[in-house]
């Protein structure tokens, strides 16, 4: 096991789904993730929750309740170790929204760990019997469950609690190791008996900031009367071989659809790396000057995530001095993605939304496109004016906007795109699964397809879809701090005190003139005016009241940042610093 020494970030997500395999064959799957999301807020674990219409469930769902602090420690009894530690657990104060977070390593003073190896190993037990008690009725006794995980240095320590509780408790692990969130989704769909698939439900495991221990490459079954089976399994190459012969078909079936293009790739020291020698190499791709393809969970070259901007200036900077057609660039596990035009032009955020949309409409006119909640008004023109489709802002959350998407359909309006600008993003066609790896495969589609029709334009194919997109000269987000312990929280939570701000600010705009609310807004305070708006909204997780501000120019944004000052500045536990120093340039 891998030592632990640094703050963490874990994300957990509990799932089930009864999707169609991409060969028509419906299963009734589960897939449960503890995973990292963001470089961001390193020491939090969260754990979300999923039901059958969609790919996630809303805490309050009945699978979740049922997963209740009784059931893990109960259950947690039958992966022995765990049983003194998970009685003391109060598991639910683990819980955070949709998700349980906890601080996983030790190393800040005042931040105990409590998302500990036999805690893990409790809620995969846990997940285990929930899992179980949900498949008994079709006759089941024994489950497969998959895990996998990406580069963050704790994976291997949680990995092994995982198994040991899950095998104790007399089920199979297939052990993946090195995984991308995606495909250990997939690994529920996937048929090929060869390989124990589809597995009844899957574990995704992250961790960070300790040396990634890689993983044993070779197959094999470890046999025990009284525990469950380990067999690891060369997942990924079963995963990106689906990707492979996805772009082939769009291709006209063409075996090297790529060849000569040359794509690098920046996989950040994550997960993604898979994408270069599974992916692009069998479609023909050149691929020279790919970078940061072993997975490091020091990450010693950048945050591994498409909105941090050294990141995308990294992956910018290889495209160029590599004069590629192409750079794709995934998060730690490969749920977020963003890309780069040959000319350096970033196609990331807005302008990915704005790519995806037009493949979508393409395929689907007329239908509704789901975003969260920062995308630009010029997003909108585009999205309604140029492609014919119909723009849903809602709210922020890759989660939240994927469960709105399959809202929609289930009222009858037709939507076949969730996207955030984080680089998330789902397609209806893909089970929606936000996967950062297929988002990319519609990008080489569209390339595949120009290049069949003897076209040689490489990248442009892309940036022409996004002609047409207007964007604000300026963009900034400012992140307010609550200061949950200020005596102006009264012992009331940072929540109703965000709200109070917020309800405030939103009285002050009533009463200028020059301002408008946004007609039609599902979080926070979104405001139009000086030719740009702005949206202040509680963040999903943190004590923190994010602001974003577009327009054209310098001047305007400050008199949008003015007018959120003069409103907000009376609440003292809020901390304006970051604002007042905006609005002074
Ligand atoms: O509300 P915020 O603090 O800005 O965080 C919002 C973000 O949280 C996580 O990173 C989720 O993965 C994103 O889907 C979401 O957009």
């Amino acid at each position: 096991m891998a030592a632990l020494s640094a703050k963490t970030i874990q994300n957990a997500f509990l799932a089930q789904h009864h999707p169609r395999t991409r060969h028509g064959t419906r299963y009734p799957s589960d897939f449960c993730s503890l995973k990292t999301r963001s470089m961001r807020s390193f020491q939090e674990c969260r754990l979300a929750v999923a039901d059958s219409s969609a790919k996630w469930l809303n805490t309050t769902s009945t699978p979740w309740t049922s997963f209740d602090r009784q059931a893990v420690s109960c259950n947690a009894a039958q992966g022995g170790s765990v049983v003194s530690y998970a009685g003391k657990v109060d598991f639910l104060k683990l819980q955070n929204g949709s998700d349980i977070r906890g601080v996983a390593v030790a190393g800040v003073e005042g931040e105990p760990v409590n998302l500990t190896e036999p805690v893990t190993e409790a809620i995969a037990v846990a997940f285990a019997a929930w899992l179980l008690n949900k498949k008994e009725a079709d006759g089941l006794r024994r489950l497969r469950i998959s895990v996998g995980h990406d580069s963050r240095i704790s994976a291997h320590k949680l990995q092994n609690a995982v198994t040991h509780g899950i095998t104790a408790a007399g089920h199979d692990i297939l052990q993946f190791g090195l995984a991308s969130t995606p495909a250990m989704f997939n690994s529920t769909l996937t048929e090929d008996e060869k390989n124990h698939l589809p597995v009844d439900g899957g574990i995704m495991i992250t961790a960070s900031h300790l040396p990634y221990n890689r993983n044993d490459d070779n197959q094999k079954e470890r046999e025990d009367a009284s525990r469950g089976v380990v067999t690891n399994v060369d997942y990924m190459s079963i995963y990106a071989s689906d990707l492979v012969q996805a772009v082939r078909k769009s291709a006209g079936g063409k075996e090297e659809p790529l060849d000569g293009l040359h794509i690098v790739v920046d996989a950040g020291n994550g997960a993604g790396g898979f994408f270069v020698d599974k992916v692009l190499k069998p479609l023909g791709a050149v691929t020279t000057g790919s970078q940061f393809l072993e997975p490091d969970g020091l990450f010693p070259n950048h945050i591994p995530n498409p909105e941090d901007k050294t990141a995308m200036m990294a992956i910018t900077q290889a495209v160029l001095d590599n004069k590629a057609d192409l750079g794709i660039i995934f998060d730690t596990d490969v749920d977020r993605s963003a890309a780069v035009d040959s000319s350096g032009h970033e196609l990331n955020r807005n302008r990915l939304i704005a790519l995806m949309a037009a493949i979508v409409l393409e395929e689907h006119p007329g239908t509704t496109v789901v975003t969260d909640s920062v995308t630009s008004d010029g997003l909108t023109v585009f999205i309604e004016n140029k492609l014919g489709g119909k723009h849903h802002r809602f709210k922020r959350g890759y989660k939240n906007v994927i469960d709105e998407a399959i809202r929609l359909n289930s009222v009858g309006e037709e939507s076949h795109l969730a996207m955030e600008t984080s680089g998330h993003g789902a397609l209806k066609e893909n089970h929606w699964l936000d996967d950062g790896a297929y988002l990319m495969v519609k990008l080489l589609n569209k390339l595949a397809a120009a290049r069949t029709l003897g076209s040689s334009i490489g990248s442009k194919v892309l940036t022409d879809l996004v002609d047409g997109l207007e964007e604000a000269a300026v963009t900034v987000e400012i992140r307010l701090k609550i200061d949950q312990n200020h005596a102006d929280l009264k012992g009331g939570s940072f929540r109703d005190y965000g709200e109070a701000v917020l309800r405030h600010l939103e009285n002050a705009i009533a009463k200028d003139s020059d301002l408008h609310k946004a007609p039609k807004n599902y979080e926070g305070v979104r405001v139009s005016g000086y030719g740009g708006w702005f949206l202040l909204r509680l963040s999903l997780h943190d004590p923190v009241l994010p602001l974003n501000i577009e327009a054209q120019s310098k001047d305007d944004a400050i008199k949008l940042g003015l007018a959120v000052l003069a409103a907000v500045s009376e609440f003292s536990a809020l901390d304006v610093t970051a604002l007042s120093k905006f609005v002074r340039q």
